[in-house]
């Protein structure tokens, strides 16, 4: 069925990704403070996730929403970070909560676990015969103050699911790159998101019923060292695409 979905984030890569995907699928309120330079399926909001009164207005009528609006440099600075990642998640969660909405799909990062990759770990963990496997029950261990801020994301979800009943997952997304896996960058296959199992990955959210979760967002890759298991259970995620296979496989 049909959802009313607010996408935030919606001009950049991963709510391309979703929307070249999911256009016609359900009913779209887009949010972004960078305004469209094309066609985009919906309604499409100019506005700043820290603007307390533009968020509620997007969030009228919201059924779910894909907050994916950020700062995504593994790099940012505190003070992007601080402002954009994690006092702009907890005006959206704020706003969701207060309105009613079913579902919040939170991006998280490969970024919010990147410590448990260790020098004794690397690079034989980034290769398909290791099989050390993190699973998202494990505790956040930010590479970066960017992936702290991701982990502090994940804490406002669990706080909200368990304060307000929202239903809140967590994708930390890998590496979503177009077309191909990246080239020459053995950690970037092993966590790779094609766009098509981008896309399909949030149907899931949207569609799915679930409490709180945690969940890694890539392909299903042979080199992997995140588990896609509990992806597949609770959100019915079936991926098709796998880095090992980029060379006959274009259409990703
Ligand atoms: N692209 C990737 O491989 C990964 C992305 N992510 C996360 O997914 C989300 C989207 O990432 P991308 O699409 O790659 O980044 P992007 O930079 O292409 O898109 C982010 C969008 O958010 C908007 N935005 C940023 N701050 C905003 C604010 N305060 N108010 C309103 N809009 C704002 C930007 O204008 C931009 O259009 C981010 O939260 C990022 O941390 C996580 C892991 C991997
Ligand atoms: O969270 C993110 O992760 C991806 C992959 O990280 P990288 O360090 O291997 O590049 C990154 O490309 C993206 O910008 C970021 O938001």
């Amino acid at each position: 069925m049909a959802q009313s979905v607010l996408l935030t984030g919606a001009a950049g890569r991963v709510g391309q990704a979703i929307l070249g995907g999911l256009a016609d699928d359900h009913e779209w309120r887009l949010i972004d403070r960078d305004p469209p330079t094309d066609d985009q399926p919906g309604e499409f909001v100019v506005g700043d996730i820290t603007d307390e009164e533009s968020v509620r207005e997007a969030m009228e009528g919201i059924d779910v929403v894909i907050h994916l609006a950020g700062d995504p440099r593994p790099e940012a600075p505190w003070d992007s970070v601080l402002t954009n990642n994690i006092d702009g998640t907890q005006t959206v969660f704020e706003a969701a909560a207060d309105a009613g909405v079913e579902k919040v799909a939170f991006a998280s990062s490969n970024h919010a676990v990147g410590a448990y990759e260790t020098d004794e770990r690397t690079p034989e963990m980034y290769r398909s015969h290791d099989d050390y496997l993190l699973d998202g029950t494990e505790l956040p261990r930010p590479s970066n103050l960017y992936g702290v801020s991701k982990a502090a994301g994940e804490s406002l979800g669990r706080y909200y699911h368990d304060e307000y009943g929202l239903s809140v997952v967590c994708v930390r997304i890998g590496n979503l790159t177009q077309g191909h896996p990246p080239i020459d960058y053995e950690r970037g296959q092993a966590m790779w998101l094609s766009y098509r199992d981008c896309a399909h990955l949030f149907d899931c959210c949207i569609r799915a019923d679930y409490g709180y979760e945690i969940v890694y967002g890539i392909s299903d890759n042979d080199r992997k060292y995140y588990s896609i298991d509990r992806a597949r259970e609770v959100l019915d995620y079936e991926p098709q695409d796998n880095s090992a296979h980029h060379d006959d496989d274009t259409s990703a």
